[in-house]
């Protein structure tokens, strides 16, 4: 019996808005269906090539440092029901690990990431899309907190490449995609109602592929 359409579902949204929490709680609904996440973060370009003080350089909140095309690659063969070797990214070190992720293909298919809406190509591949919308001030004490926990960085370290590249590039690139969501969520995972209508969306969609 042929299979149908996987739903896709893109969450985008600045550093620290909620994205992972908005995705997990998704998750939690659909895990016993049929669900698999993309980070957009995983398709930061390869920078094995650079030493790793070149590595502290980069813009890593520019559309340009990400390998969208490989991203909508591996997008399009999921679509297929075809697994995909996932990248696997490593912020401490600034760079791709040599090891990927198997990824089998599933009916639901959350794309999460801070600029997966300003991606045309991406989009194009969406059914549902979501910007997760907090203050920027959440933002910025979330991130300090997880950056310096989580991610190997300081105090200062954090505050410095907020202010040089996260604010501007949120305020070019990120804020200005929110036009192109079909909803936004204020806060993140704990907005239960939020969440319950997106669900409610992706189970009539999964009903609609099924008749089509
Ligand atoms: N509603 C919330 N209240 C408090 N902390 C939160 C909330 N949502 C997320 N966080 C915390 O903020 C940090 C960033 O959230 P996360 O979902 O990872 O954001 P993003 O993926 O958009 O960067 C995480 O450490 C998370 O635990
Ligand atoms: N080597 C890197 C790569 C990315 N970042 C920052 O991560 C942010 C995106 O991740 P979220 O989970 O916060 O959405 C982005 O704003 C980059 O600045 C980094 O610091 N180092």
């Amino acid at each position: 019996m042929e299979k149908n359409k996987p739903v896709v579902i893109g969450v985008a949204g600045g550093s620290g808005s909620g994205k992972t929490s908005v995705t997990r709680a998704i998750y939690e609904r659909f895990k016993e269906t049929s669900i698999l996440v993309i980070e957009q973060d995983a398709y930061y370009k390869d920078q094995s090539h650079l030493p790793f003080e070149e590595r502290l350089k980069t813009n890593y909140d520019h559309p340009l440092a990400f390998d969208n095309d490989l991203l909508v690659e591996h997008l399009q063969q999921l679509l297929e029901y075809k697994s995909i070797e996932k990248p696997i990214y490593d912020y401490k070190v600034h760079n791709r690990s040599t090891e990927t992720i198997h990824v089998e293909p599933k009916e639901v298919i959350i794309v999460e990431g801070i600029l997966i809406l300003e991606d045309a190509n991406l989009v194009d591949l969406m059914d549902i899309k979501v910007f997760v919308d907090t203050d920027a001030d959440l933002r910025i004490i979330r991130r300090l907190l997880r950056d310096i926990k989580d991610r190997g960085r300081t105090l200062d370290s954090v505050i410095d490449q907020y202010i040089q590249v996260v604010r501007p590039a949120h305020m070019q690139f990120i804020e200005p995609s929110k036009r192109y969501a079909d909803l936004i969520i204020p806060e993140g995972g704990e907005n239960h109602v939020a969440v319950d209508i997106m669900a409610s969306k992706i189970e009539n969609i999964l009903v609609k592929n099924s008749n089509l």
